[in-house]
Formats: structure tokens, C-alpha cells, sequence
């Protein structure tokens, strides 16, 4: 009998002592479980709360959303592990929600190994001072002085594209990756990669594997343990490639220092000159800095304009008579001459940049975005509690057939002047909205109508592998991507 005593003791004091514990903290979070419970949602389960429905494949996470928004409709709640999550496609609460948070949600700092700790990653208070300094290095004008750099870039892949005419159907993403590969560095970094001519580094490529294995971390609440990630044969396959784009980097960011680039600044205004200047001039920037933004702008500007060229690419193929209708433009505008795409150009071209906007609708390739809850945010009658994050679920907002009437129709048309001003300002946001926002949309637009206004003067596009644009099956990483592929077909025009 004495034998058991202590046993039994110790055994009903840990069980109190964890039923306390229990108790405490849900007194604490007790805010949470009011603004929860007022909300629908998947049932949650103990330690994975309801993140069993993301469990699979990266292509399962889109077709979640999907499926949750058809049950639950355009406002849920998500519990991933003891995390408490809205999914918010309210566009007024989605105004409100962008425009008043500039935390990201903790599980962002799983995609470091994407972007690095640069701008997309940061927690608020460094990315404030990061924004600051670096905001102004994509100003109007450092774009247009860019416009001669896109054109150049775009004849090197005109000749590029010549040796995949007679191959049939072609993926066009790795072709576009290391033609923005060489356009972001060429640019930005002040670098000639010649991504292009050697047919590598494939940046891009690695990144988009990188995004793979992050985004299983994150919708994998029993990954977010750093011991747990660590013992995984996916933390193993992140750090190979990460010590190639960290090397990459890193030999750029020394042959410039060593150059001492930055002293030409002036004749020179691109991010890397700014930044090596900081490193001198500011006590608070360092190189490690330098580095991590290197990373997020090339990852971010270089991924997202290479996915959505692809999208365009596609689109055409399967709208003959839109496609025709862009070349009667760039007739109207080039007449017919090969000559470089000059800034008052891209003015003109009217129809390519709604093209390029109905692309980035049905095909946002950052298809969604999240904040954190730092302090209540009250919309309307229900409080966001501090604490919790917004899933922004931006692909569902772009194909809701409530805001664009028969969404998976590709009507450029859509983005005429008359016709965006009767919608929502937040019901087009593929650069996101508020002031975390994207920090390229001009560049994206300049530079992605250069390559198309370059490319399609020699090729048409005369098929694409989908009939249809319901057939595309997408996967999400930190972009939006085809299972199967971008695949078309190019001929001379
Ligand atoms: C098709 C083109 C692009 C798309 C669709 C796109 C989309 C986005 C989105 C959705 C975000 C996240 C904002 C958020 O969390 O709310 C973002 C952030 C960002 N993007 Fe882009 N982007 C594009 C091109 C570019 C380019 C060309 C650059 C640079 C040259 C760039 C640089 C950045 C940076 C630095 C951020 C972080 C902004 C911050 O947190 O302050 N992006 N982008």
C-alpha cells in the first residue's frame, strides 16, 4: 500500500497541476474563443486543430480553399494547432484588415529560406525601417531608366526562343525564370548575370522548390517545432539549396563592394549601389542585410513576373482573337520595326496591359496573403482579436462569381477605366493592398509588357496544352504554379 501512495500522489498532483495550466490559459485566450466561436468553421482537432484539411500535396492547399469557401462561404475561421485563424474574403474587412496590419502571421517565418529576412518577412517594427530606406529604390524614375535594360534582356530571349520552335509544347516557366533572373539582376543588382546565354544559375527554380518545402511546413502544424523540422528529410533538401542561392548572392554582393559600386550611385541608381552606400553611411544596416534583401527582391520580382508571362503565354493561345487583337496594337504602335520598346511606348500599349491584369486576376501568383492581429481590429460588429492572423485568400476573391461575374471568362476588358471604377478597390489585388503591399507593381507591369510587346513582334502563340482554362490545375508554394505546366506552342508570326 505504501508502495502506491506516492505514485498516486504524484500522478493526481501533475494532473491538476496540468487541468490549472489548462485553465489559465484558456481564461487567457478566453477572447479568442469568443470571436471563434461566433464564426464558422472545420471542426478542430486536439494538437492539429483543423489543419487536416490542407494534409497532402501542395496542390491540396488551393483546392482547400476552394472547397472550404463553397461550405463556410467568403468569411471562416481555421484553427491550425491552438493558432486561431479567420479566412477573410469580405472585401470591406479585407480593406480594413491590409490597411491596418503590417504584422505578418508567425508561420511566415517558415518561408525565410525563400525570400530570406528581407522586407516580405520581417516582423512590423524592423520592416518599417527597411521600407523607409528602401522604398524609394523602385521610384518612377529609376524605372524608366530601366526600360533599355527589359528591351535588351527581351531580344536575348527572342533568340532564345527560336530553338524551342520546332520542339511542340514547351514550358515557358524555366524560360521566363532565367530571363528575369537576368532582367532583376541586370537592373536591381546592376549585374550581368547572362542567366540566358550559360543556361543557368536557375534560381528560380531552386526557389521554387524551396517554396514547396516551406509551405508543407507551414500547413503542417507537427513541422513548426524547430527540433521536429530539423530531424525532416524536407529541412535537409531546404538547406542544399539554400547554400546555393546564399552563395550566389553572396558573390555578387563581393565583387561589388570589392568595385566599390556604390560610388556611382548617381549614374548607377539601382538597390545594390543604395545598399552598399547604407552599409557606409547608416550605423544600422549591415551586410547581412545587404544579402537578405538581395534575396527578397530577386526571389520576389524574379518568381512573380516569370510565373504570370507564362499565364499570358497561355491565355493567348486559347484566345486567338484577343491575341490578334494585341498585334494589331503593337502594329498600330511598332509598324512592324524590331526597334527597342522605348517608355512612351508602353504607354500605348493599352489592350497588353489589360491583358496582363486579366491574367494576374484569374491567375494572382502570390494567391494569398496573411496578417497578424497585434492589437482588437474592429469591422463592422465583429473584433478581429489580438492575437489571432487573416488568411487572405486572394485567388478565391478574383474568382468569386459575386465581384466578377463569370470568372473564369478572360475578358480583358474587365480593366477598361469605366469598368474598374463601378468594382471594389479591393476586389483586384494581386500586389496585395495597404502598406505591406508589393513594392514592384510598376516594375512588374513595365517590365512584363516590355518582354510580351518584344517577344510577340516574332512569335504567336498558337497553342497551349488546356483546353480550357477550369482544366489548369494549380499548386501553391509561395506562388501559384501550373501542375502541369505552362506548356505552348510558338511559331513565327
Ligand atoms: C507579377 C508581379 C508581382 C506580383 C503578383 C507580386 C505580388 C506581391 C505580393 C502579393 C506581395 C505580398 C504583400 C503582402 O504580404 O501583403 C508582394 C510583396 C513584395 N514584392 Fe511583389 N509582386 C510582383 C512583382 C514584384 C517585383 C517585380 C518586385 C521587385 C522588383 C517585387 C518586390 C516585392 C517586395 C520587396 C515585397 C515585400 C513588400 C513589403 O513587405 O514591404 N514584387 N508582392
Amino acid at each position: 500500500m505504501g508502495t502506491d501512495y506516492f505514485p498516486n500522489t504524484y500522478t493526481g498532483l501533475a494532473c491538476f497541476l496540468c487541468f490549472f495550466f489548462v485553465l489559465i490559459r484558456t481564461w487567457r485566450r478566453r477572447h479568442l474563443y469568443y470571436s471563434a466561436f461566433k464564426v464558422n468553421g472545420p471542426i478542430p482537432f486536439p494538437l492539429i486543430g483543423s489543419a487536416y484539411v490542407f494534409f497532402g500535396h501542395t496542390q491540396n492547399i488551393l483546392e482547400s480553399f476552394t472547397r472550404l469557401k463553397r461550405k463556410y462561404g467568403l468569411f471562416y475561421k481555421l484553427w491550425m494547432s491552438s493558432d486561431l485563424y479567420f479566412v477573410v474574403m469580405k472585401l470591406d474587412h479585407v480593406k480594413a484588415i491590409l490597411n491596418n496590419c503590417s504584422e505578418k502571421f508567425s508561420t511566415m517565418k517558415f518561408v525565410d529560406p525563400v525570400f530570406g529576412k528581407g522586407l516580405l518577412t520581417l516582423p512590423a517594427t524592423e520592416w518599417k525601417i527597411h521600407r523607409k530606406l528602401l522604398g524609394g529604390t523602385l521610384n518612377q524614375q529609376i524605372l524608366n531608366s530601366y526600360v533599355d535594360i527589359f528591351a535588351n534582356y527581351s531580344n536575348v530571349l527572342v533568340e532564345k526562343l527560336e530553338g524551342t520552335l520546332d520542339a511542340g509544347f514547351v514550358d515557358m516557366f524555366p524560360i521566363f525564370a532565367q530571363c528575369m533572373t537576368d532582367v532583376l539582376c541586370g537592373t536591381i543588382l546592376g549585374t550581368d548575370l547572362k542567366v540566358m546565354k550559360k543556361n543557368g544559375p536557375d534560381v528560380i527554380l531552386w526557389t521554387a522548390k524551396l517554396g514547396e518545402l516551406s509551405v508543407l511546413r507551414i500547413f503542417n502544424p507537427l513541422l513548426h517545432p524547430d527540433f521536429m523540422w530539423k530531424k525532416s528529410s524536407l529541412s535537409k533538401q531546404t538547406n542544399a539549396i539554400l547554400h546555393n542561392v546564399q552563395r550566389l548572392i553572396k558573390k555578387i554582393l563581393e565583387s561589388k563592394r570589392r568595385e566599390k559600386s556604390y560610388l556611382k550611385l548617381e549614374q548607377e541608381p539601382n538597390l545594390l549601389n543604395y545598399m552598399l552606400k547604407l552599409e557606409n553611411t547608416e550605423t544600422t544596416w549591415n551586410e547581412e542585410m545587404s544579402a537578405e534583401e538581395t534575396q527578397a527582391f530577386l526571389i520576389a520580382g524574379a518568381d512573380a513576373t516569370s510565373l504570370t508571362l507564362g499565364y499570358v503565354l497561355m491565355m493567348l493561345a486559347m484566345h486567338q482573337e484577343i491575341q490578334k487583337q494585341v498585334f494589331d496594337e503593337l502594329d498600330f504602335v511598332f509598324g512592324g520595326s524590331n526597334r527597342n520598346v522605348t517608355l512612351e511606348d508602353l504607354h500605348q500599349l493599352s489592350l497588353l496591359e489589360r491583358v496582363v491584369k486579366e491574367t494576374l486576376r484569374i491567375f494572382p501568383v502570390a494567391p494569398l496573403v496573411g496578417r497578424y492581429f497585434t492589437e482588437d481590429l474592429v469591422v463592422g460588429n465583429f473584433t478581429f482579436p489580438k492575437g489571432s492572423s487573416a488568411f487572405i485568400p486572394i485567388l478565391c476573391i478574383h474568382r468569386d462569381n459575386e465581384i466578377w461575374p463569370n470568372p473564369l471568362k478572360f475578358d480583358p476588358d474587365r480593366f477598361l477605366p469605366g469598368e474598374t471604377a463601378k468594382r471594389h478597390p479591393f476586389s483586384f489585388i494581386p500586389f496585395s493592398g495597404g502598406p505591406r503591399k508589393c513594392l514592384g507593381p510598376t516594375y512588374g507591369y513595365m517590365s512584363m509588357k516590355v518582354v510580351l510587346a518584344t517577344i510577340l513582334r516574332h512569335y504567336k502563340v498558337v497553342a497551349t496544352s488546356y483546353r480550357e482554362i477550369s482544366e489548369i490545375e494549380m499548386k501553391i508554394d509561395v506562388s501559384a504554379r501550373c501542375v502541369k505546366g505552362q506548356n505552348v506552342i510558338l511559331h513565327k508570326r
